[in-house]
């Protein structure tokens, strides 16, 4: 195994999981104070790498190119496969249309600065959307790169961003307790949506191979990055800023406002402005390039099976009509619900975290437990059925927590 895989690999993990996500943090857990907060992200943490662990259990036994989809239908069998389908799909609409808002309504902004313009949030999103779907029909070739030069400048921007805001930091402001204890609970859907990463497993697999001892090195310092940057970044922010003035914020752009009018440092909130775009772009690059993947397998399949029934038709599955077909079908859904909600980045994610959920709660314990009933031998994570239970305990209070929030019960973040 070369170290170059393991560290390739380590930066897949910490990559995927280090997207817009972060920057909802701040808006999330306004009002909750740092310690609190601190508490909560390092919860999810514990259960995000403990349900990465459970996947590794289960590709343990399985063929190295296993998918989620193939594991699912081999242990759960045709429910657990379509089940596994429908979240990968809602999971990856959510996440494109949370990516589209913020992102838009930050394009605008930056438009609308530099040409003393008055356009609206949804003239941003149309843009982005054209942008990135260029950028992810030319290909996956295209999309590497162009992350990889992204990826390495959101990292330098994100240390120049921390080391810029930490001056500025008062101790006062970090030891505020949660203004409302209910928020503590609203949080919750947002802070896990952002340790997202286990789409990504079953290509590290293939990767590395079947080498649980590498494996699990990779899952533990893969999201252990996430979780320093995460608090750094949460002590940044809630130190600049006092309860009062995060919880007046309901927008990514107004929180990067509200910095720059705390600080009266321009370049302060221009670098945090600069990092919210780059994070935002690698996330709706690398997430819409996995939709894009998915639907176009799909429709390839579908396609297929309609040709062989009509020998005579002359459908071409590849080249350009394919690509755009398939670009239609994976920006104008989420581009939509940002037109409608372009203030919708915080309750895009929430939906996310749903379906997140499933896929990296529920299916993981349920296939989970299925096998070690079959597999007396191999690695297992600790816990036994405790750990099981707790971590589907919960996946159901993030769930409840986001359907509390719709039904207006518990305050609602963002
Ligand atoms: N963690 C990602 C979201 C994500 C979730 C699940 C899989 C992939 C990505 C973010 O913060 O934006």
């Amino acid at each position: 195994m070369t170290s170059n895989k393991i560290v390739g690999s380590t930066l897949i993990v910490a990559g995927t999981a280090l997207g817009g996500g972060m920057l909802a943090l701040p808006l999330a857990s306004a009002g909750l104070g740092f310690y609190p907060a601190a508490l909560l992200i390092f919860v999810n943490w514990a259960l995000m790498t403990y349900t990465a662990l459970l996947m590794l259990e289960i590709h343990q036994h399985a063929e190295q190119d296993a998918t989620l989809n193939s594991l699912a239908k081999n242990l759960l069998g045709k429910p657990g496969q379509y089940l596994a389908t429908f979240a990968s799909f809602f999971l990856f609409y959510a996440l494109c249309a949370a990516y589209i808002a913020g992102g838009g309504s930050q394009l605008t902004n930056k438009i609308n600065d530099f040409m003393s313009l008055e356009l609206t949030p949804q003239f941003g999103a149309i843009l982005l959307t054209i942008i990135v779907a260029t950028v992810v029909s030319i290909g996956t070739h295209s999309v590497d790169l162009v992350n990889r030069v992204l990826f390495s400048v959101k990292i330098i921007v994100l240390a120049l961003t921390l080391s810029l805001l930490f001056p500025h930091v008062e101790s006062i402001n970090l030891l505020e307790m949660p203004v409302q204890q209910g928020l503590l609970l609203s949080a919750l859907p947002v802070i896990f949506t952002s340790f997202g990463f286990h789409g990504s497993i079953p290509s590290i697999v293939r990767y590395v191979g079947v080498d649980i001892k590498t494996l699990k090195k990779v899952m533990i310092c893969g999201a252990s990055a996430p979780l320093v940057i995460y608090l750094l970044w949460q002590a940044a922010t809630q130190g600049v800023l006092s309860q009062t003035d995060l919880l007046a914020n309901n927008s990514l752009t107004s929180f990067i406002t509200s910095l720059s009018s705390v600080l009266q440092q321009p370049q302060v909130s221009q670098s945090v402005s600069v990092f919210a775009d780059l994070a935002l772009a690698t996330s709706f690059l690398g997430v819409s390039l996995g939709l894009f993947d998915l639907l176009s397998g799909m429709m390839k399949r579908a396609n297929s099976t309609l040709n062989s029934n009509e020998s005579n038709s002359t459908m071409s599955t590849d080249g350009k009509s394919h690509r755009v077909k398939t670009a239609l079908v994976t920006f104008l859904p989420p581009l939509a619900f940002a037109l409608f909600y372009p203030q919708g980045f915080i309750t895009a994610l929430g939906y996310a975290a749903v379906a997140l959920v499933i896929l990296a709660i529920f299916l993981p314990v349920a296939m989970v437990t299925k096998q070690r009933k079959a597999q007396t031998s191999g690695y297992r994570v600790v816990g036994g059925n405790v750990t099981l239970v707790l971590a589907s305990l919960m996946g159901c209070l993030i769930i409840a927590s986001q359907f509390l929030q719709m039904a207006d019960v518990i305050p609602a973040v963002g």
